[in-house]
């Protein structure tokens, strides 16, 4: 766990932990009985802490989180035991930092008396985003370091900076070249005592004359944009106490904030999703077909065929990712507003200041505009962000099989299409796979793949691979209709918009929404992605299935319909880009979104017409609807074996409808009430609703509920005895 060597009179203690050095208890321990040798032998003169493999540290083990009852026990070896052999150590200490050096690992490197660190090193204290804070006395050394700014924006954000960044700022005294540990060692025989101030908990906390101002700034901020979360706000105090308090008080305040985070409901959310977002990416369909045996196609060129918004930002994804690629339109005029639109998306990123113009301009030389489709060739992927159309997405697959070399992989953007029918009309079908991106395409971190009957392995490690060097968050899926983001997003807006037929009114939804956390009500998604997409689709699906859908629609076999969206759609309101919807806008394209007394009045004569009669409905009634009915379509998910596991179905919603973080994704909420209870609940609104089939409960959640006991998620598949896809 941690090596021991010598070299001459430096001794090396080596931290080892694959894959990255979090600090276990064993680590810990291993670390703390190194420094302890290196003090009791008198021919020691300094000692190096280094990391093995590719980090320093990622920090504390968080695996070990759950036993909150560790930390606050006094017994064993904990970070702030060893921490404090490590600052009182006569010898000096030396960090010796590459790849992470992250939250305890940062700790134990403010801890040490000097910290050297290669280029390409990244330091900070990511804690913020598993909902907790920097509880190793990190949140008192770091501003003792930098300044009281400075730190509060590092842990607030939980942003890591580089090693030139942490240089400038003081974190680091040296910046070396060549191998690290040799540099270390070196560095390490120069040193022969510990200065005063080279113990951190001795220095006071320089330029902090403001720092009542920046709190005070800071504060609204977080309330601002991080409205819900209480870690953040923590971290924040905690960093002012060691400004407001003495170095052993400041620590005492930490520990009480920390303490108060440990044991919240907000911390196990998030860092569930720490780990359920890299559960989702290992994908796993036999023992031959699966993330770690499957071998993927290197995607050395693309096709983007379409260059509207989807395509636009699918492309610049790719393109910022050093992959070159061939946008086709079928018109010079829409390829033209293509380039413009890409052109733009990147201005915004040198803006931002993400890129240089340089860069950009470098960007744009590898985006080759054509209206011929036959330039596509020789690409080895091409994704298709045409307009949702079954027959014109079968038409273009099609014509790609025919002009594409044999193993380019073709990718469909469709949100809802069965992959299988579009993979029908190629020659191809196990190259055929569906990249679900997630509006702004270049901004949104999800990447929904979805398999079909016949897709291959290889096309499947392809488009995982191209995932991650795109920087998105993929999660594999099965093929069906809405696959599983809009399958269990269309029964919780289904819902919703029940609530306002009943008696709520949009706005009054989406405050309620945004104060469970959700970033904007469901309202103001349906302005934003257009009223007039979601009736298309609604129209679209109604033709396939052989039924009229007509303003006063109320049954389709059988089922509850609200054509309230329809009637909005009818009185010309596509939303946020026509500038009015369910909300009235500032301008067409606009943001601030105002209620408009029209929508109200649709909303009425609806009633009216239908001789429905209002009634009150509470908050906890909504927020039971709409996330039972999604919930309970994500249980059906797995059952059909479209999801294979909960994890997957939580990180779809973290990361492509931004649910809250803190409640870990609808699969952790409803464990968190309880299945039994969602259940019960479920029961009670299909007795109430038993127009609404998203009500039957389904029988793999019944099965958990009645099993008696409290299933812990990570053992709810084992109640699933029958889903397509087999699982790790
Ligand atoms: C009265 C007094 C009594 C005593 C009181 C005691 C009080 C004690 C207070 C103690 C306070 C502790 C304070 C410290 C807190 C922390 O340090 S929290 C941890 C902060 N660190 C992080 O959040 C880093 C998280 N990790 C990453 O960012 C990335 O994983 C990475 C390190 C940058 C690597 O990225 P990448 O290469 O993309 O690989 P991944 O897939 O992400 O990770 C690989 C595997 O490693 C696992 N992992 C990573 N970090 C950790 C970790 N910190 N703990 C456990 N496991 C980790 C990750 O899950 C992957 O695992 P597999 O999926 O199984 O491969």
């Amino acid at each position: 766990m941690a090596e021991y060597k010598e070299i001459d009179s430096v001794a090396v203690i080596e931290l080892k932990n694959p894959p990255a050095n979090a600090l276990s208890k064993a680590l810990v321990t291993g670390l703390n009985n190194g420094v302890k040798r290196a003090i009791d032998n008198p021919r020691i003169k300094s000692i190096v802490l280094i990391g093995n493999g590719q980090h320093f540290s990622a920090g504390a083990d968080i695996t070990e989180f759950p036993r909150v009852a560790d930390v606050t026990s006094k017994q064993g070896v904990s970070l702030l035991t060893v921490g404090d052999v490590i600052e009182s150590c006569n010898k000096p200490v030396v960090s010796a930092i590459h790849g992470v050096c992250f939250g305890g690992g940062l700790e134990i490197a403010l801890f040490s008396h000097y910290r050297l660190a290669v280029q390409s090193a990244k330091l900070g204290f990511p804690e913020v985003s598993l909902g907790i804070l920097p509880g190793a006395n990190g949140t008192q050394r770091l501003p003792r370091v930098v300044g009281f700014e400075v730190a509060m924006d590092m842990i607030v954000s939980g942003k890591p900076v580089s090693a030139p960044q942490a240089l400038q700022y003081g974190i680091l005294d040296k910046i070396v070249d060549g191998d690290l540990l040799t540099a270390a060692v070196q560095f390490a025989k120069t040193l022969n005592t510990v200065p005063h101030d080279r113990r951190l908990k001795n220095v006071p906390v320089p330029n902090s004359e403001n720092a009542n101002k920046h709190f005070e700034e800071k504060l609204a901020k977080i309330k601002q944009k991080q409205r819900g979360y209480i870690a953040p706000i923590n971290c924040l105090k905690a960093v002012k106490a060691s400004v407001d308090l003495p170095y052993s008080e400041g620590v005492t305040k930490e520990f009480q904030l920390f303490m108060e985070l440990m044991s919240s409901a907000q911390a196990r959310g998030q860092q569930y999703s720490f780990f359920s977002e890299r559960a989702a990416t290992k994908w796993y369909l036999s023992a031959s077909k699966n993330y770690k045996v499957s071998k993927d196609i290197p995607v050395k060129t693309a096709g983007v065929i379409g260059a509207g918004t989807m395509g636009s930002g699918i492309a610049v994804s790719l393109l910022t990712s050093g992959i070159p690629v061939i946008l086709v339109e079928q018109d010079s005029k829409n390829l033209e507003r293509g380039i413009e639109l890409i052109k733009s998306i990147l201005q915004g990123g040198v803006k931002l200041k993400r890129m240089t113009q340089s860069q950009m301009n470098q960007i744009l030389q590898i985006l080759q505009p054509t209206t011929k489709i036959e330039d596509l060739q020789s690409v080895d992927l091409i994704i298709e962000a045409v307009f949702e159309n079954l027959k014109l997405k079968q038409e273009l697959f099609s014509k790609l099989d025919k002009i594409c070399k044999r193993d380019t992989v073709l990718c469909s953007n469709t949100s809802t299409l069965d992959i299988d029918k579009i993979a029908k009309s190629t020659s191809r079908p196990e190259k055929v796979v569906g990249t679900h991106f997630f509006a702004p395409a270049h901004i949104m971190p999800l990447l929904e793949n979805v398999y079909g009957n016949h897709t291959s392995a290889e096309t499947i490690a392809t488009v995982m691979k191209l995932s991650k060097k795109i920087r998105k968050i993929p999660v594999l899926v099965k093929t069906c209709h809405g696959f599983v983001a809009n399958r269990t997003f269309f029964e919780y807006s289904q819902e919703l918009r029940f609530v306002v037929e009943e008696g709520l009114l949009p706005n009054e939804v989406d405050d309620i929404l945004e104060d469970f956390g959700m970033p904007m009500g469901v309202f103001k998604v349906n302005d934003l992605s257009g009223i007039d997409v979601g009736w298309r689709i609604r129209q679209e699906q109604a033709i396939a299935n052989g039924f009229n859908l007509t303003t006063n629609t109320r049954y389709i076999n059988g089922e509850r319909y609200c054509a309230i969206a329809d009637k909005i759609f009818q009185a010309g309101r596509y939303g946020r880009k026509t500038g009015k919807g369910w909300y009235q806008y500032d301008k067409p394209g606009g943001r601030v979104a105002m209620v408009d007394p029209n929508v109200n009045n649709i909303i009425l004569n609806h009633c009216k017409e239908l001789g429905l009669t209002r009634r009150k409905i509470s908050t906890q009634e909504v927020i039971e609807r709409c996330m039972f009915a999604a919930i309970n379509e994500g249980f059906r998910c797995l059952e059909d074996g479209i999801a294979s596991k909960p994890e997957e179905i939580d990180t779809i919603w973290l990361h492509g409808f931004g649910f809250p973080r803190y409640r870990g994704g609808p699969m952790f909420y409803a464990s968190q009430v309880g299945l039994r209870k969602v259940y019960e609940r479920i029961k009670y609104y299909q007795k109430h609703f038993p127009e609404t089939s998203h009500w039957i409960a389904s029988e793999m959640l019944q099965r958990i509920a009645e099993s008696g006991r409290n299933v812990p998620i990570s053992e709810w598949t084992k109640f699933n005895p029958t889903p397509t896809s087999s699982r790790l």
